[in-house]
């Protein structure tokens, strides 16, 4: 692992909390909760990760988070990971979560929203480490059950940033929720949504004029269509950039295919995150360094990464203000502009 990445200071802006869940933390939850999996143990799941498509990986990772039960569940799962990033440099982190997986078994927003939350808040007391929590809904399921939890998420209202979409992308595509993003935008939820992963261009386009987000979560099937290409330059649309995911998903066939650099050098503001780090291989700083040894990108081009980060975060002003000042260092100590 370079010493540049591991001590660069980074932002996370895509991460499923869910997908924080290593075999050995599903097979530990499992025992505490008297279930019984079908896996005989941590290797035969981690196995499992050979994923041939994003569905594929879905039907494991819905099935993954079926252990989870209690608040202390989503406390040690979130907890989990907030150790891990902080021991990877990561300053600031903006999370999703799936209510309706959880909700759909029986499982109240409350017992959720508290764990993680709770968690979230020992980290920023603890070390710093500031975050936003996204309530994602699941594309899969229907408008109806869509606004149904946005409904049930008013008492927690004040612990959401914004909103986000993610599930099965094809055949999902984001006009199927534009009047619950317009009800969550009169609610003064911020937007987010998966676009561009496994699904067309044209979902990027759709997501920015039905939904009217603000930033795109993957895209990188915008390198399909030159002209959107320019909008997103020009209109600094951030894109949240996945590489592990994108290979284990095989969106791309080898690192050294991915867009990543072509998009950085179009002028947009594209950034590195890890998806589902427990299931596609790696944390942040794997996704950094994949992107250094697959793809050959340059210490000054991750520094860019980690600069277009702070700007696409939910930070205030003057809290972005520090972070970009750490990096400029990091950068300098390492001879980098
Ligand atoms: N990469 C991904 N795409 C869509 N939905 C997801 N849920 C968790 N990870 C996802
Ligand atoms: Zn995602």
């Amino acid at each position: 692992m370079s010493a540049f990445i591991e001590q660069l200071p980074k932002v996370e802006l895509h991460l499923h909390i869910e997908g924080t869940l290593e075999p050995e933390m599903v097979f530990a939850l499992a025992r505490r909760n008297g279930i019984t999996l079908d896996y005989a143990d941590e290797s035969a799941l981690r196995a499992a990760y050979d994923f041939r498509d994003l569905q594929s990986f879905l039907d494991l990772y819905y099935l993954g988070m079926q252990v989870l039960r209690t608040e202390q569940d989503y406390f040690d799962m979130t907890w989990a990971y907030l150790e891990r990033v902080h021991r990877e440099r990561v300053r600031h982190t903006e999370i999703f979560f799936d209510p309706q997986a959880h909700t759909d078994r029986g499982i109240p927003l409350a017992v959720v929203v508290g764990g993680i939350h709770r968690a979230l808040e020992q980290a920023q007391r603890q070390w710093g480490l500031s975050s936003r929590l996204i309530m994602s809904f699941l594309r899969h399921l229907s408008e109806e059950a869509a606004f149904d939890t946005l409904r049930q998420a008013e008492p927690f209202r004040h612990l959401l940033a914004g909103i986000g979409l993610d599930s099965s992308e094809r055949g999902n595509p984001p006009a199927k929720f534009s009047r619950v993003y317009a009800l969550a935008r009169e609610q003064g939820y911020r937007l987010v949504a998966h676009a561009g992963e496994e699904g067309p261009a044209s979902y990027i386009s759709d997501a920015l004029d039905l939904l009217r987000v603000e930033r795109i979560d993957h895209g990188v099937a915008a390198t399909q269509d030159p002209a959107l290409m320019r909008r997103l330059a020009r209109e600094r649309i951030p894109l949240t950039v996945c590489p592990l995911s994108n290979l284990r998903l095989r969106v791309v066939q080898d690192m050294a295919d991915h867009p990543m650099l072509t998009l950085l050098a179009e002028g947009l503001c594209v950034t590195v995150n890890s998806d589902d780090p427990a299931y596609f291989g790696g944390y942040m700083n794997a996704n950094y360094q994949a992107l250094q040894d697959g793809l050959g990108a340059s210490d000054g081009e991750l520094l860019q990464m980690a600069l277009n980060s702070v700007e696409a975060c939910w930070l205030s002003p003057e809290e972005k203000a520090a972070l970009v000042r750490d990096i400029r260092a990091h950068g300098q100590a390492f001879g980098v502009a």
